[in-house]
């Protein structure tokens, strides 16, 4: 085991303004230190790409104020190049004995959503066993809360990732017909963005015909069939932060049943758009939507919510549902996703990327609806 250096420039211990917002919520919250174990976070904290792989501790009181990441010897070179925190560099449980100097007689939080039964357990043992124990507090959201709204760079991130994903779209579009394979689409898209430096934010959905009743309908090996619509939900994935989109396309004639659904969608998803502002109620946005979908007899089809955070997550706060407490701030990046699913008939989701702006929003989506 052995501890990085913290290279000459970068901050060792909590400063910045990432910084004093967390310190902040912790206060709030009640903590005088923070394990942090959800992947995304330590990134979003320490900068660390290989969240998966390491947990952070981030000390707000006492003598031993500071943070430091903990991964082990795969990632020494990673973590000096990344971490903007000193990293030890060791594999549990000697992470646990190393941090329990720092912790002891300390208020410690966890994220109760990202720490199994056995690692709380190992935690317990290893840091309330001694003279001076420390408390351990379960917490949920503290990080979580700071990502809602996103600084410039992490919109650019999505920016570019969402323009990347459009220019996919744009070149694989011509060649969604019949007699292609759902995987062949899905690949085409996948290939681009990978040429393009990006990953895919998630496995590619491409629905056709009945399959489109599938809200999560990944990609298969059915050939796309004549006078069919095809829904396609995918993302790039650019420096950690993910695009969302959907779009649903026609392929030959649909039948003027497809067609009806396809336009309340349409109709329920500009309407949602359009109510994106700072200060609206992500569930009435919700309610929105379904109202919508709800006056055109397909309410009970709509098998989801209206949308979801997306940065370092696919999905994230605030959440576009009709049981959030959210409310829309300037620089949230959310999706507009209603969707209707008719078993054994089809379906069809419309999604847009959105920016909140301090008069509005911005759409980052820019690939062409169909008007059916
Ligand atoms: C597995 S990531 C799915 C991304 C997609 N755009 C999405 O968020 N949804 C598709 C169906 C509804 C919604 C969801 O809640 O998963």
């Amino acid at each position: 085991m052995s501890t990085n250096q913290s290279p000459s420039g970068r901050p060792e211990t909590l400063s910045g303004n990432r910084d004093e917002q967390l310190r902040q919520a912790m206060s709030r919250t009640g903590l005088d230190a923070l394990w942090v174990s959800r992947p995304e976070n330590v990134r979003y904290l320490s900068g660390f790409t290989s969240g998966d792989d390491a947990k952070l501790l981030v000390v707000a009181a006492g003598d031993q104020t500071g943070a430091t990441l903990y991964t082990d010897a795969r990632y020494t070179v990673q973590a000096g190049e990344e971490s903007r925190f000193p990293a030890f560099i060791a594999r549990s449980p000697a992470t646990l004995e190393h941090a329990a100097s720092s912790v002891q007689g300390l208020r410690v939080g966890f994220e109760a959503d990202h720490l199994t039964v056995s690692e709380l357990e190992t935690l317990r043992a290893h840091w309330q066993a001694g003279g001076t124990p420390a408390t351990l507090v379960s917490t949920q959201g503290v990080v979580e809360g700071l990502r809602l709204v996103k600084t410039e760079e992490e919109v650019a991130q999505i920016r570019a990732a969402q323009t990347i994903a459009d220019a996919a779209f744009a070149a694989v579009r011509p060649g969604i017909m019949a007699g292609v394979r759902e995987d062949s689409v899905a690949g085409q898209l996948e290939a681009f963005m990978r040429e393009r430096g990006a990953g895919s934010a998630f496995d590619i959905t491409v629905a056709s015909g009945p399959r489109g009743a599938m809200p999560h309908g990944t990609a298969s090996a059915r050939v796309i069939g004549n006078d069919e619509l095809v829904t396609i939900d995918f993302g790039a994935k650019v420096n950690g932060y993910h695009s969302d989109m959907t779009r649903t396309v026609a392929v030959g004639n649909p039948s003027e049943e497809l067609r009806r659904l396809y336009r309340a969608v349409l109709e329920a998803e500009e309407a949602a758009v359009q109510a994106i502002r700072p200060g609206a109620k992500c569930s009435d946005l919700d309610k929105l939507a379904r109202d919508i979908l709800v006056s055109h007899g397909l309410g009970e089809y709509f098998a989801h919510s209206l949308g979801h955070g997306v940065g370092l997550a696919i999905h994230e706060g605030p959440g576009l549902r009709g049981t959030s407490k959210d409310v829309l701030e300037a620089g949230m990046v959310v999706t507009a996703e209603p969707g209707v699913y008719l078993p054994g008939v089809g379906g069809v989701r419309i999604e847009d990327l959105i920016l909140v702006t301090p008069t509005g929003h911005e759409v980052l989506s820019s690939s062409p609806k169909e008007h059916l």
